[in-house]
């Protein structure tokens, strides 16, 4: 039997992504097709390298297949992703910048930007970090690199700084240029020019996500950023207390300012239960249930999950080996990688919003 790769393009019409609400064929996610005889094969792009729909969106690729032209062909799909872009993000060669904030300080937002950049990164993608948390840089230490100094070089008159890599992604923190047992006395102006050259002169090369650690609250080094790079979203980090929720919906309000405009990802419910080693199917609201949730239903944003209190974490950041990587914390594994996930999955849908058509570029 002959088929024709129009008669191909025609059955696979009829699958649909399901997150991004559109078919395969409308948004240019199938390519490379090739067909010898009754075998057929051809690439399905992913949006998101760690897509949690791929083995639902190959089965209906099948089925269209055999539904629309015939069950003898011989099918081959390959599975594969690219990463989407919506807009020029201002530091050449990224796709996407995450925002990562709380309103309150120390409710878990550098552990939760780390865990995050490594969760993307576990999942194929190309991922960078970037520590603006100007007065309290911590990345050095969850990463064991006190003391380190990435390399700078002149071309051309353009200062180039190498970011550090480690465990599979690329870093830079202001941590990096000030002395660790020194308070960073600088003024806004000052902030702001070293914080812009973290995104700037560092030699990126091709980054699918770019995450970045913000200072918490609100203030100079937000404004500075999101107003100078177009930040593809925010994921905004909370303990389920009152007071961190309140300061959390004061950190939301702040980006959908309209001189801000960054639009929100999600949110992250850090702490938000107590699970000891010995006992791990129990779980112990200790700061109360469900804040986190359900401020992201009133405020009608993604919820990204909830990520226990565990002794562990504080220990994997001290010992420069984030809990992401530590395969003894199943639990803590799983829903880090599962919050990284639904932030990937987020982007892309968001993406595709904003491109409608063809979102994968050829
Ligand atoms: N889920 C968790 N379980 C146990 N400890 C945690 C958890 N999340 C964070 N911590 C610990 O709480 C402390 C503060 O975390 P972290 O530095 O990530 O917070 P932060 O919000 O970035 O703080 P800052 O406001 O100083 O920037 C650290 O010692 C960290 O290891």
């Amino acid at each position: 039997m002959t088929i024709t790769k129009e008669q191909v393009l025609q059955a696979l019409s009829n699958v649909e992504e399901p997150d991004l609400k559109k078919d395969l064929v409308t948004l240019n996610m199938i390519q490379d097709i090739v067909i010898d005889g009754n075998r057929l094969s051809f690439s399905v792009i992913l949006t998101t390298p760690a897509c949690p729909l791929k083995a639902l969106i190959e089965n209906a690729c099948r089925n269209a297949i055999g539904h629309f032209i015939s069950k003898e062909i011989e099918v081959s799909i390959n599975m594969t992703s690219r990463v989407t872009t919506q807009k020029n993000t201002g530091v050449p060669g990224v796709k996407n910048i995450i925002a990562v904030a709380s309103g309150k300080g120390g409710v878990g937002k550098s552990t939760v930007a780390v865990n995050l950049a490594l969760g993307l990164a576990k999942s194929g993608a190309k991922v960078g970090l970037i520590d603006a948390d100007i007065y309290g840089p911590s990345i050095p230490i969850m990463f064991g690199l006190e003391g380190a100094k990435p390399r700078a070089s002149n071309e051309g008159g353009k200062t180039r700084i190498e970011p550090i890599e480690k465990y599979g992604i690329k870093l830079l923190s202001i941590g990096f240029f000030t002395d660790p047992n020194q308070p960073v006395p600088w003024r806004g102006p000052m902030v702001s020019t070293a914080v812009k050259q973290l995104f700037n002169d560092g030699d990126w090369g091709e980054l699918d996500y770019l995450v970045v650690d913000l200072p918490p609250g609100t203030g100079d080094i937000h404004i500075t950023i999101t107003q100078t790079f177009p930040v593809t979203g925010a994921v905004i980090v909370t303990t389920p207390q009152a007071v961190a929720l309140a300061d959390a919906k004061k950190g939301i309000g702040m980006f959908l300012m309209e001189s801000i405009n960054v639009p929100l990802l999600g949110i992250v419910e850090n702490m938000a239960y107590f699970t000891p080693a010995e006992l791990p199917d129990n779980k112990y609201y200790i700061f109360g249930q469900g804040g986190g949730k359900k401020l992201a239903e009133q405020l009608e944003v993604p919820f990204l999950g909830e990520i226990p209190l565990i002794k562990g974490i504080s220990d994997s950041g001290d010992a420069g080996k984030p809990i992401v990587l530590n395969q003894e914390h199943e639990l803590m594994v799983r829903a880090f990688t599962e919050m990284a996930n639904r932030v990937a999955q987020q982007i892309s849908i968001n993406n595709a919003q904003v491109l409608s058509g063809d979102i994968i570029n050829n």
